[in-house]
């Protein structure tokens, strides 16, 4: 071990883990000790960890690390690797622990959470999704329980009951979405009782690359429920009617679609004779750019399934279906219409989150993945994180075999399914990672139709395709799936029971085919790393076309290549080409999330102000002490009629009303002047200034608006039966709320549909 982790002392940008290393010998020197402890005197020694406060000492943790080695060694029957040590100790120091796949990260994280819990600190553990916080949290809890520490997890079934529970442990696992949710549902509550998440100290990510670049721009949102929405079977019909290319165009990316000249002139005859651009009658443009977005954009089977008459969203970059999860109103009315499906409820946004936001909360941040180092600047930069690399406990042995590059998608499919053939006749598993869902199954079928029978990973529930991932390895398997699916599960050589491994050894081990790069290194060296894991052997290759998306759109120049006859391009220096367009790619991902992040940062400060003025109405009674200040005739009255708690309670209510209210329209302000700003981009001005010069008077007033109301509604209140009732005098709470996730919504706040936008309006003139 001690020359594998030699190996990367000192990689730049990351922290030395030689502290780390140096402690190991501490660590086995007390294992034989430990051995003889009964399990309950194990656990005391546990608990004396926790005698002191604050970080670890260099002893205090040789000893953690010593205690919790042998305690998994006892509850899970695997002894941590120092490697794994490595790990932890890396974690409990605040930092991003960059270990390889099946290098067992889920048992590093959880020695690391019990260190901090231990120490009296309260931990999340982040997963991406659902199926991962329940499976981790109930695989580590017989370690959990011998070192005494309580854990819970929560789901999207869990009940508001059932969290607020599993919150009190010491430490929860939790998807990021959840965890988002309820925080947002807790800033609605109208009692401080009520609320679910406890305040926020240590956040342990699980795979924190993509939780936190990847999905960093993605906001929670967490809408109410108002009337139904109308169907707009016009537009929809008429936008079926449109032809690509000659009636609107679409960009390189997909993100932005606009109506041509003669676009404009078919749809500006079939409303009879209307001006789409005049400036008495506004409303249908939005509405012809809702419907042609639902149309042209949104793919069925690429970014929604309809399934039971209702039309559900696929989690794209997870490939799969989303429940509860819908596009914001307008566009989720058009895409049913488009589907002909029922239109579901409509609602008001009241508050949203970003992931980037909700990581930020924590005052300890850590987390783990097997691709951090690629991003470690980025770590840096939004979330003050340093990456400490650790060394594979066995050095990987997988192959790595250069991109083979064709020149259109039918080349390059030619020649993945005869490599398939070739491969798949001598018995090697082979896994292959495609783009979406929709492109796996139209692959599925044509290795089909090639007699190759393969498995497909499509949008199903996350168990399931952990099921179905972890038979990957098995003998003669072919298996189809989008990058992420089935991910956090191991794929063992011979299948999961590794009967056969030592016959599948002998093939080559597990095969990874990449059916065209993704838009970044890091998610290709993700897919990669699904082979090779703990020193076993494997290999992996990407098959390229320039016409791929990502290449056309960033290195259009890449078409002019020879080919040869099979259309394959040879000439290396193309592939260099393929490099740069990723990075391109990369580049612009990154701009991305800078200023989403720069936009957000205003508006979270504006929230905070809001949220602390509510914390006071909520527990400190400043609503009441204010109404009494404010109606003080009105309040006197009132306490005379109905009592000082009722009325408390009255002023507590109407106050948080107007407060939530107010939020509530300002965010709709905010996001509608997002959607403006890209008019005044044509003046050449900054955007994001532009949006702050609006944004910042726009909320000047804010609590002494939400205050000036609160008094009107409360001289409206009368005494009925000794009561105050608030409903009467206009307080409405939302009968229903849901919550989603949006993922790049085009005439959203998102930067890059700004510019798309201006790109639109700058093509017209
Ligand atoms: N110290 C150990 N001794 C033996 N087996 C171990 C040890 N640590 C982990 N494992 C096993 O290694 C496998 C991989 O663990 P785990 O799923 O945590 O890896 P990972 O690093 O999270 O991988 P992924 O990147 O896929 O999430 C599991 O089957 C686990 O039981």
């Amino acid at each position: 071990m001690a020359e594998s982790v030699r190996r990367v002392l000192g990689k730049p940008g990351s922290v030395d883990v030689r502290r780390y290393t140096k402690l190991l010998k501490a660590v086995g020197e007390r294992e034989t000790a430990l051995r003889e402890l009964s399990d309950a005197e194990l656990t005391e020694r546990a608990a004396e960890l926790g005698n002191a406060e604050g970080p670890y000492d260099r002893t205090d943790l040789a000893e953690l690390c010593a205690v919790g080695r042998e305690a998994a060694r006892r509850a899970l029957g695997e002894r941590p690797f120092d490697v794994q040590l490595v790990g932890v100790m890396a974690l409990l120091d605040g930092h991003v622990a960059e270990m390889a796949t099946g290098e067992g990260k889920t048992l590093a994280g959880a020695l690391a959470a019990a260190g901090f819990a231990l120490r009296g600190r309260r931990v999340h553990v982040l997963s991406v999704n659902d199926y991962l916080a329940r499976r981790d949290a109930e695989w580590m809890r017989p370690l959990y329980d011998l070192l005494g520490v309580a854990v819970a997890w929560i789901g999207q079934e869990s009940t508001r009951e059932e969290r607020a529970v599993a919150y009190t442990a010491d430490i929860t696992y939790a998807s990021v979405s959840e965890l988002g949710f309820d925080v947002l549902r807790d800033r609605l509550v109208t009692d401080a009782g009520d609320r679910v998440v406890a305040e926020p100290d240590v956040a342990l990510i699980d795979e924190a690359d993509s939780v936190l670049v990847d999905e960093a721009r993605v906001p929670l949102v967490l809408a109410g429920a108002a009337e139904a929405a109308e169907a707009d079977l016009e537009m929809a019909e008429l936008v079926r009617r449109l032809r690509p290319k000659i009636h609107y165009e679409v960009d390189g990316e997909g993100r932005n679609v606009q109506l041509t000249e003669s676009g404009i002139d078919l749809v500006e005859r079939e409303l009879g004779g209307i001006d789409l651009y005049s400036e008495e009658d506004t409303s249908v443009l939005p509405r012809v750019n809702l419907a042609l977005h639902a149309h042209a954009l949104l793919q069925r089977d690429v970014h929604y399934v309809v399934r039971d008459g209702e039309v559900r969203l696929i989690n794209e970059s997870r490939g799969r279906i989303a429940l509860l999860q819908r596009w914001p109103d307008g566009l989720q009315a058009a895409v049913e219409a488009k589907e002909k499906v029922a239109v579901s409820e409509t609602g008001e946004i009241f508050d949203s989150i970003t992931v980037q936001a909700l990581v930020l909360r924590y005052p300890t941040r850590c987390g783990m993945t097997g691709t951090a180092m690629a991003v470690a600047e980025q770590l840096r930069e939004f979330y003050e994180l340093e990456v400490a690399v650790v060394p594979p406990n066995k050095p990987c042995v997988r192959v790595d075999e250069e991109d083979r590059l064709y020149a259109t998608p039918e080349d390059k499919e030619d020649a993945l399914i005869e490599e398939v053939g070739t491969v798949h006749a001598t018995g090697r598993p082979i896994l292959i990672g495609t783009q979406d869902v929709a492109e796996s199954e139209r692959l599925a079928k044509r290795l089909a139709d090639a007699g190759l029978e393969c498995v497909v990973l499509n949008a199903k529930n996350d168990a399931d395709e952990a099921a179905v991932i972890a038979e990957a390895g098995t003998y003669g398997a072919i298996t189809v799936s989008t990058q992420m699916a089935g991910r956090g599960t191991d794929i063992r050589l011979g299948g999961s029971d590794m009967a056969d491994r030592e016959r599948v050894v002998e093939t080559g081990g597990l095969y990874v085919m990449g059916y065209g790069r993704y838009p970044s290194s890091r998610l290709d060296d993700q897919l990669r790393g699904r082979a090779g894991r703990q020193g076993d052997p494997g290999s992996s290759i990407f098959f390229v076309s320039v016409e791929d998306e990502l290449i056309a759109a960033n290195a259009p120049e890449a078409r002019h290549a020879d080919v040869t006859a099979e259309g394959e391009i040879t000439d290396s220096a193309w592939r260099a080409t393929v490099d740069h367009a990723q990075r391109v790619a990369e580049g612009q991902l990154l701009e991305l999330h800078r200023n989403t992040w720069r936009y957000n940062q205003l508006i979270d400060v504006q929230r905070g102000v809001v949220l602390e003025y509510r914390q006071f109405v909520l527990a400190d009674g400043l609503g009441d002490r204010q109404l009494a200040v404010d109606c003080a005739e009105k309040h006197a009255e009132l306490v005379e009629a109905v009592g000082e708690e009722e009325v408390a309670r009255a002023a507590k209510l109407i106050t948080l009303y107007h407060l939530d209210r107010g939020w509530t329209d300002h965010n709709a302000f905010l996001a509608d002047l997002r959607e403006g700003i890209h008019l005044r981009f044509l003046g050449r001005r900054n955007p994001l200034d532009e949006f702050n010069r609006d944004a910042v008077p726009a909320f000047t007033g804010f609590l002494e608006e939400a205050r000036a109301r609160a008094a009107e509604t409360f001289e409206a209140l009368e005494p009925q039966d000794g009561r105050l009732d608030v409903e009467v005098a206009g307080v409405k709470r939302p009968h229903t709320t849901w919550t989603y996730m949006v993922h790049e919504h085009p005439f959203s706040t998102e930067f890059e549909s700004v510019v798309g936008r201006v790109k639109n309006v700058l093509g017209q003139r």
